[in-house]
């Protein structure tokens, strides 16, 4: 992708990135991290209900069906829903890792309109691994897995310890996900031993 940042190329130490021996089979649903996430939630009512798939390597692949309430212009999707979507999409790929991370930087492209009633077909993976940063692109296509692009992102994640959500997070929703009785979520919001 032309125009990214000098923070977004991977140092000369960059290592190729490692799916972790444990992480879902390619063809796999992930699943929601946390209910109440905006990005893939199935409790989040106002949400993207963004579905990821494991793919080949640390790949994978996404849907997200864009909804009338998720419009910026008349009938469009708005920018920054998309930009959640690739936020969402990149962030999964952590799981593959097993790893904690979140979003340092992110920077997108947006090449089509993306209508309200069409799905945002979404593939990503992480290119490389430098100490606790993790590098990783996104791409979207709508009118089908190989429609053409409407958006693009190319991202760094950080990885952090549980004491980031716990430190930084309420206490009432840090409570509640530590006791989700779905051993699965739990696991990828707190229990990641990389
Ligand atoms: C439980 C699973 C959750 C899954 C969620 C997935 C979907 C959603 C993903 C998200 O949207 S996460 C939410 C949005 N992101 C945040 O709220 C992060 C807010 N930022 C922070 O909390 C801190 O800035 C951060 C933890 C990312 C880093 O702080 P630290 O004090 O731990 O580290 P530091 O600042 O020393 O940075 C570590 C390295 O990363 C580099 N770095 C950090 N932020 C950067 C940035 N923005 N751009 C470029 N480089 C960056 C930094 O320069 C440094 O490089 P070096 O090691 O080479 O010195």
């Amino acid at each position: 992708m032309s125009g990214t940042s000098a923070s977004l190329q991977p140092p000369a130490d960059a290592v190729t990135p490692v799916r972790h021996p444990d992480a879902p089979a390619p063809g796999e649903l992930l699943g929601a991290h946390y209910g109440e996430c905006f990005g893939c939630g199935g409790e989040q009512p106002h949400g993207l209900h963004l579905q990821a798939r494991a793919g080949e390597g640390v790949s994978l692949t996404a849907e997200f069906a864009v909804r009338p309430e998720h419009q910026g212009a008349p009938g469009l999707a708005h920018g920054g829903i998309l930009a959640t979507a690739l936020d969402e999409t990149l962030g999964s790929l952590n799981w593959l890792l097993r790893t904690i991370a979140v979003t340092g930087r992110l920077e997108t492209d947006f090449r089509r309109p993306v209508p309200v009633g069409t799905t945002l077909h979404l593939e990503a993976e992480v290119t490389a691994v430098a100490g606790r940063k993790i590098y990783s692109r996104a791409t979207g296509r709508v009118g089908g897995p190989d429609g053409p692009v409407a958006v693009r992102a190319e991202a760094l994640f950080i990885e952090v310890k549980v004491d980031h959500f716990i430190d930084n997070g309420r206490p009432e929703e840090i409570q509640a996900a530590m006791s989700d009785p779905d051993q699965v979520r739990r696991a990828r919001a707190f229990e990641v031993n990389p």
